[in-house]
């Protein structure tokens, strides 16, 4: 059944063209050892990317919400960590006029959802939007990372085998990752991971954990760009905030991270910062 026109989203041609410089090329070398990696997300005057934990917070504006999705579709996944996922029950795929699902044939331009669940906290998967819309022929199904022990041990639940079980009618699929820290993944691992899987451009929308890790210095040099909404308002204390883990040489304070080949685009009432990760800076 075709889109109710409502849910489609357009992106003129003629805005598509400054954010290029930042986007994964469509030739990637198949000896890189990582997938092309766009950071991005959209944030209010104040640094906060939603009001609360556990809650969503709508920031981007008409124009920048369809630069979103135009991102989307140029990217061969979406990468988000479970607190995202448990907060916003997102759908994952790309509206855009003329991919597949919105007025293009099959898949065509559809991002591959991926979600990091170390421990497998996302729950039950019916009602998720992600899995209605993989049901329905609108989006991909996603791709869970969890901790090989967790899976491992989860697996002799019977709820979490029919968990599995729906993931893998719909298309989706689970990869296994030892972790390095805690429940936490490696970067280089994720990124090895979604190369073995097939991934060639990723875009990580979040949410703050996920973000400041990868603004933090070990990982940031993993990321090729960064592709930020400012939306012009303030949400306040109590948010969750874009502030990467302090950063000190020989003792003293130093910035945590700067970007280089900066162009600033106006988009509605947002600006959107692109850059990349100066790595001398
Ligand atoms: N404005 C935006 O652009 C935007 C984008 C995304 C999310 N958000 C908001 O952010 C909030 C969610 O952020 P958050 O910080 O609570 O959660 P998050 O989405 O960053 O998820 C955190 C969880 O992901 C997993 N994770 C993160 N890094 C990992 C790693 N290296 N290895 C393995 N697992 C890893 C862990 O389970 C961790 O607890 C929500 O309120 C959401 O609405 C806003
Ligand atoms: N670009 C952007 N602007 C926002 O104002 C906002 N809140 C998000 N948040 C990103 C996060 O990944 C959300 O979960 C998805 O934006 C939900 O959107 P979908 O249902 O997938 O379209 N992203």
């Amino acid at each position: 059944m075709a889109a109710p026109t409502r849910d489609v989203l357009y992106y003129d041609e003629s805005q598509r063209t400054p954010l290029t410089p930042y986007l994964p090329s469509q030739i990637l070398s198949s000896s890189s050892s990582k997938p092309h990696v766009t950071l991005t997300f959209a944030t209010s005057l104040d640094s906060s990317i939603a009001l609360a934990p556990g809650t969503q917070t709508h920031l981007s504006g008409p124009s920048s919400k369809a630069m979103t999705h135009f991102l989307r579709s140029c990217h061969s996944a979406i990468l988000i960590g479970v607190g995202t996922a448990l907060a916003d029950n997102p759908s994952l795929n790309c509206r855009l006029s003329g991919v597949g699902g919105y007025g293009g044939s099959g898949l065509d331009n559809q991002p591959r959802p991926i979600i990091l669940d170390p421990s497998a906290r996302w729950g039950d998967l019916e009602g998720r939007k992600v899995i209605q819309l993989a049901r329905e022929g609108k989006g991909k199904a996603p791709i869970i990372f969890f901790r090989r022990d967790v899976w491992e041990e989860r697996m002799g639940d019977e709820e979490f085998r029919e968990r599995m079980k729906v993931l893998e009618e719909c298309g989706g699929g689970y990869y296994l990752v030892a972790p390095a820290k805690g429940e936490k993944f490696a970067w280089v691992d994720i990124l090895g991971g979604l190369k073995e899987v097939g991934i060639r451009s990723v875009m990580i929308e979040g949410g703050g954990a996920v973000i400041n890790e990868l603004l933090g210095p070990e990982n940031f040099p993993l990321v090729d760009s960064v592709i930020i909404t400012i939306a012009p308002t303030w949400l306040g204390r109590g948010g969750v905030l874009v502030s990467p883990e302090e950063r000190r040489t020989n003792g003293v304070q130093v910035p945590v991270g700067r970007l280089t080949d900066v162009k600033w685009v106006p988009l509605g009432e947002d600006v959107v910062c692109c850059g990349r990760p100066n790595l001398n800076g």
